[in-house]
């Protein structure tokens, strides 16, 4: 995108996100760079009058007047200036940061959310991008008033002698060649230590963060963790350090010429005076105007290179909300019907990157509808890429995946992912009410304590939850309070592993019925009376509805009415539990050596209702 119509998105931005505040910060903005010229006449033209002879007061009155009523305005501009720049950068803040996180939002699949080059932009745009038309306003008014005093003092000083003028004006080309490649070199900083950024704001959580806190305090692990983040702060710093000795060297060598340049030119007025060439007020004229131009060339200087590194920084941000969607979305997408026949993969090959090796190799499976098929593997077998790709989350780079026929890349994402619910094996913890942490499976649930309570008790969770000090409004987390529980902090609850997994199945299990109810590993973490008991409602529920379950538990596997042997990215074996074990391949070995651990243990006599972990 060209520069000017970057800055003229960053402008049209601005303007749309605080309309009246934008004006009235350009009329102070005129009035900034017009007061300081109105001062310097004024003031003249009492000293011209003063020294002319004897001066009748009141026919001074009328320029003192105006001269205090400048004054006075001058006095409250500059507080004016900067509540409006304040509110203009809070309001544009806020909508560029909702229009970039809206835009991240519809980015429809992970690549993005995995590529460190795409991250680190992010980063850029949400630090520094959201601000960058704030920028653009503030150093464009800036750029005006200040123009505006030069041209006003700048007029003056070639009433007084052209070359004056030019002595002056001259003087600012080093500066502006000298800050717009300080500005230059900002923007690339902003980008350089980005990385070092995020990185540094990782090891700042994981030092600070609860659950972390366990490991790194028995493993001793905290001082390397900590050198690690000093490192990145250090690397952050020599940038910066680096870009400030560059600018301090740039800065008093432009300081010195400017200096300099006013030091001669008061030397040729006072000698004019002496000659009768200028008058006293001239003195005056001169001095004000040499002094405004040179601050206000210095600040066009600054704020035109502020402008300059907006665009750069704002590019950034443009390039991710422009980044448009992350897989191909067909312009008029079909509807996904509701699930008739089932979910077919068709020669489904898939690797994570183009040089990368390949995690699914030619897999043909149909998942039926209204059964129960469970897929099965060692870890690394591909059985989560295969349940992300049934979501959409990639596309297949060779094959497809199809919803009674129809070809998921055809199909509105967010219409098909409205017909699937999962339960993901590093399902997300929450920081929020426990309300909220099960309807954020539905949000139309939110307000809907029945469906909410219906899912908890589904999955076994219900109990857990009202014996919480608040129950459903209790917030899970310690490292956050409420606004409600702001005076008693302390009902922030901390849940165990299986309490949480429970909870996330739950949140997969509030849309009442789904199309397709994905459950990867979904109770891992749970003791085995507990894992037999929210199986067997898991079962009753999903009876008549089109399921995926992959576990490692051959012992909840043995009840799908197809199982699925993935290994190496290949389907090896599949039928059902007494076929695949009366086969004797992999399975049957697999669920062999299950069984033989628990029998291990000397408990052969109990029946085994949930074998152990396989691979
Ligand atoms: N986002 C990713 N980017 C690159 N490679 C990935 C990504 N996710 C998984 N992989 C790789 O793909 C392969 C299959 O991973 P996948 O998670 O599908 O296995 P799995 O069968 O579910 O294993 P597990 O039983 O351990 O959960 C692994 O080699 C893994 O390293």
């Amino acid at each position: 995108m060209s520069s000017l119509r970057t800055l003229g998105r960053a402008t049209a931005l601005a303007r749309q996100a605080a309309p009246t505040q934008v004006v009235a910060y350009l009329g102070v903005s005129l009035a900034v760079g017009l007061t300081p010229l109105a001062a310097a006449w004024l003031t003249k033209l009492v000293i011209d009058r003063l020294v002319s002879g004897p001066v009748a007061w009141r026919d001074l009155i009328g320029l003192v007047a105006a001269l205090a009523a400048t004054g006075i305005t001058a006095a409250l501009l500059p507080s004016a200036a900067r509540y409006l720049r304040r509110e203009t950068e809070r309001r544009i803040r806020l909508d560029a940061t909702a229009r970039l996180y809206a835009a991240v939002d519809r980015f429809v699949g992970l690549r993005r959310f995995e590529d460190p080059a795409f991250l680190d932009r992010i980063q850029i745009a949400r630090t520094s991008g959201v601000n960058a038309p704030g920028m653009v306003v503030d150093s464009g008014l800036g750029v005006t008033s200040a123009a505006i005093t030069v041209v006003g003092f700048g007029g003056t000083l070639f009433l007084l002698g052209p070359w004056v003028a030019m002595t002056v004006l001259v003087a600012a080309v080093p500066a502006l060649l000298a800050e717009l490649a300080l500005s230059r070199r900002r923007a690339a900083l902003v980008a350089e230590v980005g990385q070092a950024e995020r990185r540094e704001v990782f090891y700042a959580g994981l030092l600070t963060n609860g659950q972390a806190a366990k490991e790194i305090r028995l493993f001793g692990s905290g001082p390397y963790l900590w050198g690690k983040m000093a490192a990145e702060l250090r690397a952050i710093n020599e940038g910066h350090r680096r870009l400030d000795r560059r600018e301090l060297a740039t800065q008093a060598g432009l300081a010195l010429l400017g200096a300099g340049v006013a030091a001669g030119l008061l030397l040729w007025t006072v000698r004019s005076v002496t000659v009768g060439v200028l008058t006293v007020g001239d003195v005056a004229l001169v001095v004000a105007a040499v002094a405004s131009v040179q601050s206000a060339l210095s600040g066009l200087v600054t704020d035109a290179a502020g402008i300059h590194q907006a665009r750069l920084l704002f590019g950034h941000y443009v390039a991710v909300v422009d980044a448009g969607p992350d897989l191909p979305l067909r312009p008029k997408p079909l509807v996904a019907p509701p699930l008739r026949r089932g979910i077919e993969l068709r020669d489904v090959w898939f690797r994570y990157t183009d040089d990368g090796p390949w995690v699914l190799r030619g897999v043909n499976l149909l998942i039926p509808a209204e059964r129960c098929t469970a897929v099965v593997g060692l870890n690394g077998a591909g059985k989560s890429t295969l349940v992300k790709l049934m979501c959409r989350l990639y596309d297949p780079t060779r094959g497809a995946v199809l919803w009674d026929g129809v070809d998921l890349r055809d199909v509105d994402p967010a219409q098909l992912r409205h017909r699937i619910r999962a339960v993901f094996q590093d399902a997300t913890t929450y920081d929020l009410t426990a309300r909220e942490n099960v309807a954020l499976g539905d949000l139309t649930a939110l307000h809907d304590p029945v469906r909410v309570e219906r899912a908890a008790r589904r999955a076994g969770v219900h109990d857990v939850i009202a014996r919480l000090p608040h129950g459903y409004e209790t917030p899970l987390t310690r490292t956050f309070f409420s606004g409600a529980d702001r005076a008693d902090a302390s009902t922030g609850v901390v849940l165990s592993g299986g309490q949480w997994q429970r909870l996330s199945i739950a949140r997969g299990l509030v849309l009442d019925r789904p199309d397709l109810l994905v459950l990867d590993e979904p109770s891992s973490a749970l003791d085995a009376e507990a894992e037999y008991e929210v199986h067997t409602r898991l079962r009753a529920h999903r009876r008549g509805l089109t399921s995926l379950l992959v576990s490692h538990r051959l012992g909840v596997v043995r009840e799908a009415d197809l199982i699925v042997v993935l290994d190496g990215g290949r389907i090896v074996e599949r039928g059902g539990h007494d076929e695949l074990v009366a086969a004797g391949g992999a399975y049957g070995r697999l669920f062999t050596l299950q069984a033989a651990g628990y029998r291990a243990t000397g408990r052969d006599d109990q029946p085994v209702p949930v074998a152990g972990e396989m691979g």
